[in-house]
């Protein structure tokens, strides 16, 4: 299945100059959600994993199919001031900003063995921000997943040393 059929561009968004990649018809065709998501529990069954990790809002969309289908939990990371809870956060840049990520304190078990997914890999600051919080907290990044890499913006260079999964590249 071409995945990049359900991919729509949008030019000059959410500022001018950005291509933005709108994953919203691949989640909204059942086949194409279904496919994005076997793939990603196929790596992640290598992997060995014990709990998937998503940052707000799409890599709940990603990470949460996944953690369903494996039949293991999910913990999600937020943007500040919306965890509950005890958190630890960590700044980092964006493609079109910067913010403020948060995770709850007993979220990860030392030692556990985690999936991080998202949507879409572009500079690599949030996913950069992610390994920071899950291996503060001890837990063991064996596997980063997405369905988009935008490979011009070099985001993997950020992540060098962890084993990445991406099933789209532009
Ligand atoms: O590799 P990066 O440069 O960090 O960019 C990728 C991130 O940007 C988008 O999220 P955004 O912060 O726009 O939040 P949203 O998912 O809540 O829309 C996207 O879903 C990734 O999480
Ligand atoms: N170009 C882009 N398209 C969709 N989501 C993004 N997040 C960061 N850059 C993006």
């Amino acid at each position: 299945m071409d995945l990049k059929n359900y991919i729509e561009i949008v030019e000059d968004w959410p500022k001018p100059g950005i291509k933005f990649k709108d994953i919203t018809p691949l989640m909204a065709n059942g086949a194409a959600y279904k496919d994005a998501t076997d793939k990603i529990v196929e790596f992640a069954k290598e992997k060995e994993i014990d709990i998937i990790v998503g940052p707000e809002a799409r890599g709940f969309i990603i990470g949460c199919p996944v953690a369903y289908a494996m039949g293991i939990g999910f913990a999600p990371v937020r943007k500040e001031g919306k965890l509950p809870r005890e958190t630890i956060k960590v700044q980092y840049g964006l493609e079109y900003g910067k913010d403020v990520l948060t995770i709850h304190k007993d979220a990860i078990k030392p030692g556990q063995r985690v999936l991080i997914t998202d949507d879409l890999l572009a500079t690599g600051g949030t996913m950069d921000a992610t390994i920071q919080l899950v291996e503060q907290l001890g837990g063991v990044v064996a596997g980063l997943a997405f369905l988009v890499e935008l490979t011009y913006l070099e985001g993997r260079e950020k992540l060098e040393g962890y084993d990445i999964l991406t099933l789209m590249e532009y």
